[in-house]
């Protein structure tokens, strides 16, 4: 049975240097970092301060006030994709909410979605989602361009980028109102390229390593976790490890989180470029289709898999 390590903390890279740019000194070291962490754990906690802490503090404070909306009202956010609109009152995790906005770095996308939410409009909401998810896709696009820099196979760069779009995807976990220890959310690998939460001061996201240990995320109101997907897994041929997280909830507070997901778009074939695929490194996953693999993740097999990149196109 897998334990808590109190001793283990994930890696902390810091991005808030001004002028950070590719071809610098400091570019250069934190590709680096930023390799040696993915690799290793699939997961960081990256500083990024270019989202000034007022942002921040009003995308808590929207995603109260849209939590707080009547159940019906929620419940008119629905999606084509499995499990992209609202989720509420699952019997398997229910301290778990959340509510999934496409597109949301496009302005007019995310009118358009708050517009279901708040018929008269809501302005400031859609401001402040769509600022947060702007800046924050920029963390995205540096991490990304650093690890196609890193594996030596940029002259993807734009084709890997446009290959993705942005998810917001905002949550809730209610406290248990105990002291013991609730399932907030159950363990799972990503799916999608990259994933970059922020959060509340309350506790609860632990990423597992390699060897089978959780380890406890503890933010600052800095912090960013960055983890990588099963699709960016995947294109890299296995070289990036794409790590099981879970939250565990306890106490009476209430744990906002928002994630800002680069998934690709629909119909768009993953598929590791021929340089990463050699004698030494056999091509791991056949080539697939995301919305196909998407479909699969959601029923009963793929969620049973230990896997379920491998069951569904490991070679
Ligand atoms: O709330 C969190 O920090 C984690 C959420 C998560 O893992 C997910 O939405 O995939
Ligand atoms: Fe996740």
């Amino acid at each position: 049975m897998a334990s808590n390590s109190p001793l283990i903390r994930l890696p902390v890279i810091d991005f808030s240097k001004p002028e950070l740019k590719p071809g610098t000194p400091d570019w250069d070291s934190l590709r680096a970092q930023v390799r040696q962490a993915l690799e290793e754990y699939g997961c960081f906690e990256a500083l990024f301060n270019k989202v000034h802490l007022e942002l921040r503090k009003a995308l808590l404070g929207a995603i109260d006030e849209l939590f707080d909306l009547p159940l019906p009202t929620k419940l008119r956010n629905v999606s084509k994709r499995p499990f992209h609109g609202y989720i509420g009152q699952h019997p398997e995790v229910p301290l778990y909410e959340s509510l999934g906005i496409d597109d949301a770095n496009i302005p007019e996308n995310v009118k358009n979605q708050a517009n279901i939410l708040w018929p008269e409009g809501k302005q400031s909401f859609c401001n402040t989602i769509q600022s947060f998810s702007e800046q924050v896709s920029e963390l995205d696009q540096m991490i990304r361009r650093m690890v196609l820099e890193s594996l030596g196979v940029e002259k993807y760069l734009d084709e890997h980028m446009g290959s993705t779009k942005y998810v917001l995807r905002v949550m809730k976990y209610q406290g248990p109102q105990t002291t013991e220890t609730k399932l907030g959310l159950k363990a799972h690998t990503d799916i999608n390229m990259v994933t970059i939460l922020y959060q509340n001061e309350v506790e609860g996201l632990e990423v597992k390593t390699q060897d089978g240990e959780w380890i406890n995320f503890i933010p600052s109101p800095d912090s960013f976790a960055v983890m990588i997907g099963d699709s960016l897994l995947a294109w890299t041929n296995g070289r990036l490890h794409s790590p099981h997280h879970r939250v565990m909830m306890t106490g009476n507070k209430a744990r906002y989180s928002v994630g800002l997901f680069s998934v690709p778009k629909a119909g768009y074939i993953i598929e590791a470029p021929e340089e990463l695929v050699d004698e030494e490194h056999p091509l791991l996953f056949k080539p697939f289709d995301y919305d196909q693999f998407l479909a699969f993740y959601y029923t009963e097999a793929g969620q049973n898999a230990k896997s379920a990149l491998s069951t569904y196109c490991g070679v």
